[in-house]
């Protein structure tokens, strides 16, 4: 994926230490591109990350007819004006890619009366359904037809308002009927929506394109669908759960980094963990310090949850910090039914970390009374020796790469290219914070 070698060869035992810059968020950014496509002349996006996952949408939006540029680093125009007479051949190239061509959908049909979405990729964390994005996209007079490398829609009748309520706040079918609704007929009501912060920057870009979008409190969003939208200028949110692994590597490997660009406002969840953890923090006006105490770490209970709970996404990175802290952790994962792969490689490398199928440390949960063994328990302290890893997904793989550098020792790391999903450059910011490997390759 991008990366020589996709392996690196780590000899741990140093403290991270120094300053490295967030850009915009993946899970925003990513959003924001298919955005585009919605309006009626060209946007511009500030801040966009040079991340695999952001050339996928890039690769799809071309498919597309949407001409993207770049004459800046970090920032894309993106002009959709020949989206109507795109071909589409390569679409099957980007199948299994990423979890974003779902939501091209909801545009491709504003502008096209038909998509086509290839098979979905994303991390291997869970099953992953599409239902509630299918029957969403129904509600709205879709015609959804299942066929063997992906799924076909049209809209004879156009689209139109709906009340739709989502038996889970899902951030991507939350961000499904916004995409859709905001050019829909009338108005949509949507109970039960995600709020993560970066749902609500893609409506501020939505708004900027002249949507009407109401948030009402209890998870409760309308949108008044308009006949056009114009293209927008933004600088997206910077990445949180990028922020929150760089403040999780600082703890885990005894360090001290600044993280130029990460704000208090949407950290809030993270930064009260992370302070019960035992880790320092300052907060700037440009960044946040994160850094080791230099005592010792203390356990946590923690229930991963949508926003404003504490995001599924830290908590890989944060186990590695969690096995230096003395006495039992539990993390109880609620989002996705098969989050912990990562450990075995951590077992491997020295941590005491059990996982189970019962709901522990908090309330019952999806996946309880299931097959899914989604609690860890982790005790600490325990120190890491080096071992050969394999990267399994991209919060495992960032959370693999710190136990290497954690680690007392040499580790090798394979497949490290999935980290460049979602983390930019991170090779160049290892360097930055003095950490000692070689890249294979
Ligand atoms: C690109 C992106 O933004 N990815 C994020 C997004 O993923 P994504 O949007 O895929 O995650 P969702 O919030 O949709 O998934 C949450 C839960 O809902 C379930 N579900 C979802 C859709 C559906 O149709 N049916 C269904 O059952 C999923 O299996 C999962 O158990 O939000 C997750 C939860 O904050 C984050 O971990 C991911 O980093
Ligand atoms: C699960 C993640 O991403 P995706 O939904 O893109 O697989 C993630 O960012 O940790």
């Amino acid at each position: 994926m991008g990366l020589a070698g996709d392996k690196i060869t780590i000899h741990g035992g140093r403290p991270l230490s120094g300053r490295i810059e967030l850009k915009g968020a993946k899970n925003l950014v990513t959003k924001a591109m298919v955005a585009a496509i919605l309006g009626e002349t060209p946007s511009v996006l500030r801040d966009v990350p040079d991340i695999s996952d952001v050339r996928v949408v890039r690769g799809l939006l071309d498919v597309h007819g949407v001409k993207v540029t770049s004459t800046e680093e970090g920032v894309l125009m993106l002009d959709p004006s020949n989206v109507e007479s795109a071909h589409m051949a390569d679409i099957d190239a980007h199948a299994g890619s990423s979890r974003i061509p779902i939501l091209f959908c909801g545009p491709l049909l504003h502008r096209l009366g038909e998509a086509f979405i290839p098979d979905l990729g994303g991390c291997r964390i869970g099953d992953r359904p599409i239902d509630y994005h299918l029957e969403v996209l129904r509600q709205f007079g879709a015609v959804v037809e299942k066929q063997p490398s992906g799924i076909r829609m049209s809209a004879p009748n156009g689209l139109k308002g709906t009340k739709v309520h989502l038996p889970y706040p899902s951030v991507g079918a939350t961000e499904q009927v916004l995409l859709t609704a905001v050019r829909a007929e009338g108005i949509t009501e949507l109970r039960g929506a995600a709020i993560e912060p970066e749902i609500m920057d893609l409506i501020n870009i939505l708004q900027k394109m002249g949507a009407i979008i109401t948030v009402d409190t209890d998870r409760v969003i309308r949108i008044e669908g308009v006949d056009r939208l114009e293209g927008y200028s933004h600088t997206a949110l910077f990445d949180r759960n990028e922020a929150a692994s760089w403040a999780a590597a600082a703890l885990a490997t005894e360090g001290d980094i600044f993280v130029g660009g990460a704000r208090q406002g949407e950290m809030l969840t993270f930064l009260n963990v992370y302070r019960k953890v035992g880790g320092k923090f300052d907060i700037h006006d440009d960044g946040i310090r994160f850094y080791h105490p230099g005592t010792e770490l203390n356990p946590v209970i923690i229930e991963t949850d949508v926003h404003p709970g504490f995001m599924t996404d830290w908590q890989q990175p944060l186990v590695v910090a969690l096995t230096k802290a003395r006495g039992v952790s539990i993390v109880h994962e609620t989002v996705y039914e098969q989050r912990f792969g990562f450990v075995d490689a951590l077992v491997e490398m020295g941590a005491t970390i059990q996982v189970h199928k019962e709901c522990l440390g908090g309330q019952a949960c999806r996946f309880g009374q299931r097959n899914f063994n989604h609690s860890a328990v982790i005790s600490g302290p325990t120190k890491l020796h080096g071992a050969d890893i394999v990267v399994p997904d991209l919060r495992g793989g960032f959370s693999h790469l710190i136990a290497a550098l954690s680690a007392e020792g040499t580790s090798t790391v394979s497949n490290v290219g999935i980290i460049s999903r979602g983390y930019e450059k991170f090779i160049t910011k290892l360097e930055q914070l003095g950490a000692d490997f070689v890249l294979e390759g």
